[in-house]
């Protein structure tokens, strides 16, 4: 079917036809884009949930129903409508998680309400599409009444032959009437973070921030205490934490060279979070750089983010002292690596054994090296038996009595959580060692991807490829399970596949493309990644993947969602 755009319509109608021309809607049968895992907590549907709870109970089994969108025209709720309305609405997709875009759907009251930023009645025959001919909608945009920010649309839909002059007052109406419930839920949020913010300020005399949804503040004593480019630093440090429900810590590196701790509590009005008060907390220079001075560079490590300078520092630190050192953490995150570069760094003219704890003669070889004067670092010792612990308990004690020549370093690995698990046996041996230090995963310091990257690439001899900066932008977003060894995997894989050029986002493996941490079962990663094929195959159309894949478009969407894929 064909729009005759030369009818004589209201110009605004007429306008808003030609925008649905010129974005190729389909005249006959429009495909609104479906949307999951919309989230109900926002301003907007709080604050209309009971305008529409009381419009709405006088509307049950009348033929009129209430929409509600989002500002890119995104169903969130649906009431009211008589059996045959909604059965009517559904065949057309105008029902929730379907957008109701006019570049999509063309001409409808949200999609042009939205568009030209002002409320609208659009009448039967002035839809853009066919199937919508039979419907009268009207839509009020609703804005943010501090920020003026389109929020949404509220939107009066009936029958074209029920149409009447005061749907669209009763649409405006309506979404004055969430503006003002928008107004009386900042004033109460802004309110329960004042009054959080004041009490932190008070009760530790600090410096402190209060990050609300409108509202930043620092107080006098962060001003005084910091100077504007560490001011500078520490707001945007403070990113990370705005919208986070549960306390954090964040590393701030200043630009001073001194580093502060933030500690971040939310706060909250009932169920909603109001914001978040952030206390700044300095480190003692010395904490994480000796001095003032720069960690190291050590040979054969990479990162320069907050933490992971942090981490190497305190290994240094233990090793500089002859400290006995256990290194905590996931597997593959470094904790091998790290110790051996650090006990090169500080020890170069000492031998260091290191051992494996699934090695059968582990405790001989220990023996035999701490007579020789070595260091010993053992890998994996939550892996050892309880009988090697209790011979390395011996040899330790034997050391601690000083019946060697010459006093070993010695460090463990072990994985994460493991040394608090320990049994008698274990917290035998781990009482010779009064430092533990956590290596942190991968997705704790995703900063230091890009040089990660580099320094992996360079290492395996592969030079000819790079990263694009999507690509490189993906990778941090992965929660990396299997940390650095992932990274290294997922490297290797991608030159197989591209021996030279820059490696885009596609060019990535399906595991880059979802974002979950739950552990996936075979199946479940080899469906995964057949969507994540599929998908790519048909330029993201979940419609026809899911056509292919034989799985409904109801299906793939949950999958989506459930595997955390990227679309
Ligand atoms: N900061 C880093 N700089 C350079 N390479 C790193 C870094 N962290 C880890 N790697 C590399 O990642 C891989 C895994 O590191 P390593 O074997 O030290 O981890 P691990 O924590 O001891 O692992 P596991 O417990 O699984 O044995 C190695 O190839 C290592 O070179």
């Amino acid at each position: 079917m064909t729009v005759a755009l030369n009818l004589p319509v209201r110009n605004s109608i007429r306008v808003s036809w030609q925008r649905s021309q010129a974005s190729l809607v389909d005249a006959d049968r429009p495909a609104p884009a479906y949307f999951d895992g919309i989230d109900f907590d926002t301003t907007l549907s709080r604050a209309a949930r009971p305008v529409i709870d009381s419009l709405s109970s006088e509307l049950t089994n009348e033929p009129v129903c209430i929409i509600l969108t989002d500002a890119k025209g995104i169903v969130l709720d649906r009431r009211g409508g008589d059996p045959s309305l909604i059965r009517r609405l559904d065949s057309v997709d105008l029902a929730p998680g379907f957008r109701y875009a006019e570049s999509e759907v063309g001409t409808n009251g949200i999609g042009t309400a939205l568009e030209v930023g002002g409320p609208i009645l659009v009448l039967g025959e002035e839809h853009y599409t066919g199937v919508l001919r039979t419907f009268a909608c009207a839509g009020a945009p609703i804005t943010h009444p501090v920020t003026g920010g389109l929020l949404g649309v509220l939107d009066i839909t009936t029958q074209a032959k029920n149409s009447n002059a005061v749907l669209l007052s009763f649409a405006k109406l309506a979404a004055r009437r969430i503006q003002e419930r928008i107004i009386e839920e900042a004033n109460a949020l802004d309110q329960a973070l004042l009054s959080d913010y004041y009490a932190v300020c008070r009760h530790t005399g600090g410096s402190v921030i209060a990050l609300g949804d409108e509202v930043f503040m620092i107080n006098a004593h962060a001003q005084q205490h910091f100077d504007s480019t560490d001011q500078a630093a520490l707001i945007d440090r403070t990113r990370d934490a705005r919208g986070g429900t549960k306390p954090l810590t964040l590393i701030a590196d200043l630009p001073s060279g001194f580093s502060a701790r933030l500690a971040y509590h939310p706060t909250f009005l009932g169920d909603t979070l109001a914001g978040g008060i952030v206390q700044i907390r300095e480190h003692r220079p010395g904490t994480r750089t000796v001095g003032g001075a720069r960690v190291p560079a050590l040979p054969g490590i990479v990162g320069a983010s907050a933490l992971w300078r942090h981490t190497m520092q305190e290994v240094l630190a233990a090793s500089g002292r002859a400290e006995w050192l256990v290194a905590e953490g996931e597997p593959g995150v470094g904790k091998m690596t790290l110790l051996r570069a650090v006990h090169a760094y500080s020890s170069p003219n000492r031998r260091l054994a290191i051992l494996d704890a699934d090695d059968p003669i582990l405790l001989a070889t220990a023996s035999a090296e701490v007579e020789s004067g070595a260091d010993l670092f053992i890998h994996h010792a939550h892996r050892l038996s309880g009988e090697v612990i209790e011979g390395l308990v011996d040899l330790l004690q034997t050391v601690r009595d000083g019946s060697v020549a010459r006093d070993p370093w010695i460090a463990l690995t072990v994985l994460t959580g493991q040394s608090d698990e320990q049994d008698e046996v274990g917290t035998q041996l781990l009482r010779f060692f009064p430092r533990t230090v956590a290596i942190p995963p991968l997705r704790h310091h995703l900063e230091d991807i890009p040089a990660l990257v580099r320094y992996l690439l360079g290492r395996a001899g592969i030079t000819d490829v790079t990263l694009s900066t999507a690509a490189i932008n993906q990778l941090m977003r992965l929660p990396w399970a299997g940390n650095v060894t992932q990274l290294r995997m997922v490297l290797t894989d991608v030159a197989r596949r591209r021996r030279s050029g820059t490696v885009d986002l596609d060019d990535l493996p399906a595991e880059c493309h979802a974002t979950t941490r739950r552990h996936l079962t075979r199946m479940e990663a080899l469906e995964r990644d057949a969507i994540v094929e599929a998908l790519a195959t048909h330029n993201g159309d979940k419609t026809t993947a899911a056509g292919t894949l034989g799985m409904s478009r109801a299906t793939i969407y949950r999958k989506i969602r459930d595997y955390g894929i990227l679309s």
